[in-house]
């Protein structure tokens, strides 16, 4: 697969290069040239397969000129080794649950495929990787447990202090071994912008091998196109055609991936892309002006993003039309009472426990209902988080029908081990270059 960059489009480079480099110096985003069309027969009949064979073959269709065949549907095999049911909430709406991975969050798809494909490329006695990666609560912790123990790898995660949950923080700050945690004394896109400074930094990168973990990185966005192919899929086993997918959006790499497996053929009627109050894309979907903010702090923590990285993936892939982005992408946000309250009428009228993340999810699947003209359509809202990694969001009335599972049992007996920093480069810089 060759690569442009969306600031530039003579720039090409092959994927091996991309997953290392992970931003061009020009600060686009690293896109497909060639955006391959899945077979026909394989998409009319997407029920006849498991999410690991259709993980193979949309990774193939991608990616058959950098990783052979065999070594690709082993990488699949050993990252993606749990499921993404679709739980019903009703005829028509279901949850597609994406937390039934390691770290209790749909970031599992991008993080394991990522360290795997890196080791994959990765050659003996090379110079240390140093992945760094920004989180606003989740993807730090997936990232951590990707890459634990990968050898010629080293993980330094950088999260905005006070802005994440306790598990969160156990998960990012418990690991040890080639894992290290930063905890900035600022917001996520403060821990953002410090990382994209240290790829621009000449006297850094001649010292460090630096890659990002982060979903700017290509290799984060393939597999999350997985999970869409096999939510049809099951919607197809049950005799469901016409979906309308709702993603809970704060970096918009999620549904950046959900769109990418539309391009590649994926039938889907509509997404919706629901926010918190950082409603940056929203906003511009509405009024044509993209005006980043300074994030603010919400109950859906994760997504506290100001400054979406992966909307200019968006906009390549509608060829910057704005107008074409709008039809295919409706977007609405909400506060976090709404938040509240919608966790609480999922549970009374489903008997569903949601995190706050999906529960903004399904409030735009409401909103996006009351719009339209009634249609046979089928509602999925992906469901990012396991809700026990937000135990303060819920009354406890709620709270107590959460199942906590054995991994966050385990977190609560480990001791939090990170970096205090301020918002400032310089000393993010020394860390990188003294520490061993
Ligand atoms: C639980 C959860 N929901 C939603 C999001 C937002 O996803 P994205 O940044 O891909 O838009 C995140 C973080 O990325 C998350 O951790
Ligand atoms: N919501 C994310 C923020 C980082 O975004 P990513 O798209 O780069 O993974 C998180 O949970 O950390």
């Amino acid at each position: 697969m060759k690569l442009y960059s969306t600031n530039n489009h003579d720039l090409k480079i092959d994927f091996q290069s991309a997953v290392f480099n992970s931003m061009p110096q020009d600060k686009g985003l690293y896109m497909p040239v060639e955006i391959p069309a899945l077979e026909q027969d394989f998409i009319q009949h997407l029920d006849r397969y498991t999410l690991r064979e259709i993980a193979y073959k949309v990774s193939f269709a991608l990616l058959q000129d950098d990783i052979p065949a065999n070594d690709l549907k082993s990488i699949i095999d050993d990252a993606i080794n749990f499921e993404a049911p679709l739980h019903p909430l009703d005829e028509d709406t279901y949850v597609l649950e994406l937390f039934h991975g390691p770290s209790l969050a749909f970031k599992d798809f991008g993080a394991r495929f990522m360290s795997r494909v890196m080791a994959y490329f990765l050659k003996d006695n090379e110079q240390l990787l140093d992945v760094l990666v920004a989180t606003s609560g989740d993807t730090g912790g997936a990232v951590a447990l990707g890459f634990l123990g990968v050898p010629n790898t080293r993980v330094t995660i950088l999260y905005p202090k006070g802005k994440v949950s306790e598990i969160q923080e156990l998960q990012l700050c418990s690991n040890g071994q080639n894992i290290r945690a930063i905890e900035i004394d600022g917001t996520f896109d403060d821990c953002q912008h410090l990382v994209k400074q240290a790829f621009a930094d000449d006297e850094l990168n001649s010292k460090r091998r630096l890659t990002s973990a982060n979903s700017i990185n290509i290799a984060r966005l393939i597999p999350q196109t997985f999970y869409y192919f096999n939510a049809v899929a099951q919607l197809f086993r049950k005799g469901k055609r016409e979906v309308v997918f709702a993603v809970p959006s704060g970096n918009f790499g999620n549904i950046a991936a959900g769109l990418l497996a539309y391009k590649m053929g994926l039938p889907v009627k509509q997404f919706i892309a629901a926010t918190n109050v950082n409603d940056t894309v929203p906003r511009f979907l509405e009024t044509g002006v993209y005006e980043t903010r300074p994030s603010v702090q919400t109950y859906a923590n994760a997504m506290d993003v100001g400054a979406p990285s992966n909307w200019v993936r968006i906009m390549a892939l509608f060829n910057e039309q704005r107008e074409s982005v709008k039809e295919m992408v409706k977007s609405y946000r909400y506060t976090d009472e709404q938040t509240v309250q919608a966790i609480a009428d999922i549970y009374r009228q489903f008997n569903y426990v949601a995190c706050p993340h999906t529960a903004i999810a399904w409030l735009a699947i409401q909103e996006y209902q009351k719009q339209q003209a009634p249609a046979d359509d089928t509602f999925v809202f992906l469901s990012t988080a396991h809700p026990c990694k937000f135990p303060d969001i819920f009354p406890a009335e709620i709270a107590a029908k959460i199942d906590i599972p054995e991994q966050v049992n385990a977190l609560r007996q480990k001791e939090k081990i990170a970096t205090a920093m301020p918002v400032d480069f310089d000393a993010f810089k020394a860390f990188l270059l003294t520490a061993e």
